[in-house]
């Protein structure tokens, strides 16, 4: 039987079923896996499913060429965290789990929307400090969601869920930027950057982290944002110049800031937490039990197809 680390706990059912199939080893820390921890990891396991945090860089897989392990199953659908060139270098494949997050990330982000838009965080902390005087016509004004424009950064599974709600359940209008031209059921506008930063109401980031996206929101592009705009960020910490942000949410550059993800994660900036007009959650794009266990079996998927000699659906090195 084929020996496979989960290296985090992951769900019962995932458990279960990944053993129904391996000799399976679960990690029962929930911190990233260090380096020389992935490197006995490559040396004693046929496969490993990491998850983000543990960054398999091209250190851990030098002189690993002939490791044990030949897969890596992430489980989640962004793999920034490996160096898939090294890893297929060593003879590792890489394999994550689309689809599986796009719903429930999309629906973070329309719910760092409306919670940056309508000052919900800052609400809720006025309620619990106990600072509420009372409703009056002019308590806490924030912007109005409904019928506004909002421009989606990376068009693809996740972008196009955040689209349908914007269209279908707030009367949007949706421009995006995108590496190719995507197709909806309804009207949606491709722009360049710069176009779309000027017009949208809702500036909302779904691209991967890639060497081509990092700080693609920086003193500059903030810039270009409308004084009211929120900026939304469920992609990866690195899409945004966390330093800029901060000076611009500072200055009242911007209108507002939603963050599901952070540069330095789990660091949040204090210059960031003493802000009221930044709404910041701890990455739960993908947090609801059922998510989780569909990423898992998922990613045990890729595992049982790629033990059994074929191709895993999900490979991406
Ligand atoms: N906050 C959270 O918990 C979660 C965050 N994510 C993040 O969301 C990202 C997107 O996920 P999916 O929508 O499933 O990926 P996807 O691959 O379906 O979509 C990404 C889109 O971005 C576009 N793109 C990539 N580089 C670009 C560039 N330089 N310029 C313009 N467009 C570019 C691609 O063409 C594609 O349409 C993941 O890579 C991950 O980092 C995903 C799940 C949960
Ligand atoms: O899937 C991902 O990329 C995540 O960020 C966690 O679900």
């Amino acid at each position: 039987m084929k020996r496979v680390l989960l290296t985090r706990p992951l769900p019962e059912r995932v458990i279960k079923a990944a053993r129904e199939s391996f000799e399976v080893e679960v990690r029962d820390e929930v911190a990233p896996l260090k380096v020389g921890q992935m490197r006995a990891a490559l040396a004693l396991y046929d496969g490993v499913l990491p998850t983000l945090g543990d960054q398999f860089s091209a250190e851990v897989f030098a002189g690993n060429e002939n490791s044990r392990c030949k897969i890596l199953a992430n489980f989640g659908v962004g793999y920034n965290h490996i160096d898939t060139t090294a890893a297929a270098a060593a003879g590792v494949i890489v394999t994550n789990t689309p689809g599986a997050v796009t719903d429930a990330t999309a629906d973070i982000a329309l719910t760092l929307m409306l919670m940056s838009a309508r000052r919900a965080g800052e609400g809720e902390r006025m309620v619990r400090a106990g600072r509420w005087a009372g409703w009056n016509p002019t308590q806490m004004l924030g912007l109005h969601m409904t019928g506004k424009t909002v421009g989606i950064v990376g068009m693809g599974r996740i972008g196009q869920a955040i689209a349908r709600r914007c269209h279908y359940g707030f009367d949007m209008q949706v421009i995006y930027m995108n590496r190719s031209e995507k197709e909806l059921n309804f009207s949606t506008e491709r722009a360049g950057m710069e176009e779309l930063l000027a017009r949208s109401d809702f500036v909302v980031l779904s691209v991967p982290a890639t060497p081509e996206t990092h700080h693609l929101m920086n003193a500059e592009t903030l810039g270009l944002m409308a004084p009211h705009a929120h900026l939304i960020n469920i992609a990866r910490g690195d899409v945004v110049d966390e330093a800029a942000l901060i000076r611009a949410l500072q200055a009242r550059q911007i209108g507002g800031a939603g963050l599901d993800v952070y540069e330095h994660e789990p660091k949040v900036p204090d210059a960031l937490k003493a802000l009221d007009n930044v709404t910041l959650l701890p990455h739960l794009g993908t947090a609801a039990l059922e998510v989780r266990e569909a990423m898992g079996m998922m990613a045990v998927r890729n595992l049982r197809t790629f033990f059994a000699g074929k191709a895993p659906p999900n490979k991406v090195n």
